[in-house]
């Protein structure tokens, strides 16, 4: 099965794996959204299976809630956890201070809510996404539908006033229709090429009326483990810089590889 898996699956996969060993017994787990996540809740739903681990998960999206159910995860949600021990989530780009970029997958304002609501958060991502500066990755910004193109205008005479080198925004779409986030909200993708004060930015955009959350995550994330395509993993710490390196064996395990992706 594992000759099947690409290159950057299996980056994710071994981020995946390794991020798992910080989960211990009793804790209260989120659980992040995307591909890279959906191998960690595979590989803690092994664990839960396999060796009678313990925890219980708070999903950062309904995608996330189902894949968990089915993997043998007890579920629970945050209002019931109130305070997570640790969130492990995936980003779309990372930088040097820890900082990210998250919402790729439209999940960004129950990612935002859960990780700071926890004690520490773990980022699994490929190596591909470790950038200098934010930016590259259109900058994902959930506002609601209402008025929702007064919110866009006023984000891009922000954008301006802010003197942002890119000032493009555009409407996710869903085929022909809005994306729809799991709060019955609109995202609108800001194509900024570089961010110069990312902490400025969050900070501005969430004043504008209509904005709900930005993907923007500053001083949220404590460790990153960065997975390669040879099996290769690295954990950084905000602290620490890098605290391991390791390679980790492709576990020929047919229930893991069965379902790629999320
Ligand atoms: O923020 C997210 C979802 O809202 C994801 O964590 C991010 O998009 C990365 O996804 P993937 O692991 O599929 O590359």
């Amino acid at each position: 099965m594992t000759g099947e898996l690409s290159p950057i699956d299996k980056a994710k996969f071994v981020a995946a794996k390794r991020a798992a060993e910080f989960v211990e017994d009793g804790m209260r787990v989120g659980l992040g959204t995307g591909s890279t996540a959906a191998w960690l809740v595979r590989c803690l739903g092994e664990m839960v299976r396999e060796d009678g681990l313990k925890i219980r998960g708070v999903p950062t999206s309904s995608r996330t809630a189902e894949l968990a159910r089915d993997v043998g995860i007890d579920v629970i949600s945050l209002d019931e956890a109130r305070w997570l021990d640790l969130t492990i989530d995936g980003a779309d780009e990372f930088d040097a201070d820890l900082s990210l970029i998250k919402g790729g997958g439209g999940a960004l304002l129950q990612e935002k809510i859960v990780a700071t609501a926890s004690d520490q958060m773990i980022v699994i991502a490929d190596a591909a996404k470790e950038v200098g500066h934010l930016g590259s990755f259109p900058l994902p910004v959930e506002v609601i539908p209402f008025g929702w193109q007064t919110s866009q205008a006023l984000i891009e005479e922000t954008l301006v006033s802010m003197d942002v080198m890119g000032r493009k925004t555009t409407l996710r779409m869903n085929g022909d229709r809005a994306f729809v986030t799991d709060e019955g909200n609109f995202i609108l993708d800001l194509h900024l090429g570089r961010i110069g004060n990312a902490r400025q930015l969050a900070m501005v955009v969430n004043q504008i009326p209509g904005v709900v959350e930005n993907g923007l995550f500053i001083d949220i994330c404590d460790q990153v483990v960065i997975g390669y395509g040879d099996g290769r993993v690295e954990v950084r710490d905000i602290n620490a810089g890098t605290v391991s390196e390791d390679r980790l064996d492709f576990v020929e395990e047919e229930n893991l590889f069965s379902d790629l992706g999320d």
